[in-house]
């Protein structure tokens, strides 16, 4: 088999379909050379000192890992220099990080969660990194927060790394999805999986059911009935999976389709769910569609939502297309 690697990929598509500027095939080789140095210091583990806690706190007031911080710190470095960003911002960092003035600048802006399934790294179980990349507003001179506040939809690309049994990395750029695993020996990121698709219909969900007398009617309804099995109205069985790392339960329902949920709940009202808009849900909304599913907060499309804030939160339900929009119909009973 001819072996593909990342940056062919990205080459060919920039000259055969014309889809990737040269600037934004660059900005996201930076990224995935930033992934292999975080993925290298993931498997150190113990040998590396990168586990356990640093000590602080981060804007949303979770106690941040080692890990989290220095994941941060990869990216920051990573993409500083590379000429081809105005800004960056990070789950990490409470305000944007726009790229100081001693390195060049480009036209686009990056946003990640830099370690995705935190509360999993001391216990060597699937992690990963999320990002999102926006386009820069015309005319935008110093980049602020409100130049961020786009929606998902205009994302020009997105992608996360998952630091499992092996390392992958799975990207779009907004023409179908595609999946490149790490190949340690060369240091290379290998095309495994062209056009990734989620099949439409499916048997398995995933939601953290320790919260389900906190959920309201029409996720519990839904829940209800799924697990009624083939005897309930839906009239089959399902299975239930939660890893508790956004980034693996996204990559098993990319790969064997499934539904993804993190509902808000009556806990605390005022807050719209748990996983945040601009670095977690919209560039998994975006990979979600590419691969022909659906991504909603309950209400409406992920990607349709105007953010207000950087570090806003949603309501995720995404995956097969069949599931995602029965729960959202619920929703407008
Ligand atoms: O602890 P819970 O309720 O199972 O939540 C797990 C969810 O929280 C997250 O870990 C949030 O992401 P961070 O680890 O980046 O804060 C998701 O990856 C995951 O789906
Ligand atoms: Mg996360
Ligand atoms: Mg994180």
């Amino acid at each position: 088999m001819k072996r593909v690697s990342l940056t062919q990929y990205l080459v060919e598509e920039q000259r055969l379909h014309n889809s990737i500027p040269a600037e934004l095939r660059l900005l996201i080789e930076v990224v995935a050379r930033a992934c292999k140095t975080i993925s290298h210091a993931v498997s150190k583990g113990a040998l590396g000192e990168v586990l356990g806690s640093a000590g602080s706190e981060n804007i949303q007031g979770e106690v941040q890992k080692k890990l989290d911080v220095l994941s941060n710190e990869i990216l920051l470095e990573a993409n500083e220099w590379g000429g081809h960003l105005a800004a960056m911002a990070s789950e990490e960092m409470e305000t944007i990080h726009p790229i100081p003035n001693r390195y060049p600048k480009g036209e686009y802006m990056l946003l990640f969660d830099p370690l995705d399934g935190s509360s999993n790294i001391d216990v060597n179980v699937s992690i990963g990194t999320i990002f999102s990349v926006l386009k820069a507003p015309e005319g935008m001179k110093d980049p602020t927060e409100q130049d961020f506040l786009q929606p998902g939809s205009k994302q020009v690309a997105a992608g996360y790394a998952v630091y499992g049994p092996q390392t992958v990395l799975v990207l779009t750029t907004g023409d179908g999805v595609n999946c490149f695993t790490l190949d340690r020996e060369m240091g290379s990121w290998v095309l495994t999986q062209r056009d990734m698709q989620i099949p439409v219909e499916t048997k398995e969900y995933a939601i953290n059911a320790s919260n389900a007398r906190h959920w309201y009617p029409p996720v519990k309804r839904y829940i209800d009935e799924l697990q009624a099995g083939d005897t309930g109205p839906r009239g089959k069985n399902f299975n239930m999976r939660w890893i508790a790392s956004m980034v693996a339960d996204v990559h098993r329902i990319l790969n064997r389709g499934g539904v993804f949920m993190y509902p808000a709940d009556a806990r605390e009202p005022d807050k719209p769910g748990k996983l945040r808009l601009m670095y977690e849900a919209n560039p998994m909304a975006f990979l979600v569609e590419q691969a022909g599913g659906a991504a909603t907060n309950g209400k409406q499309r992920i990607m349709d939502i105007q953010p207000t804030k950087l570090h806003e939160r949603v309501a995720v339900f995404l995956g097969s297309k069949s599931e995602v929009e029965r729960v959202t119909g619920y929703h407008a009973e």
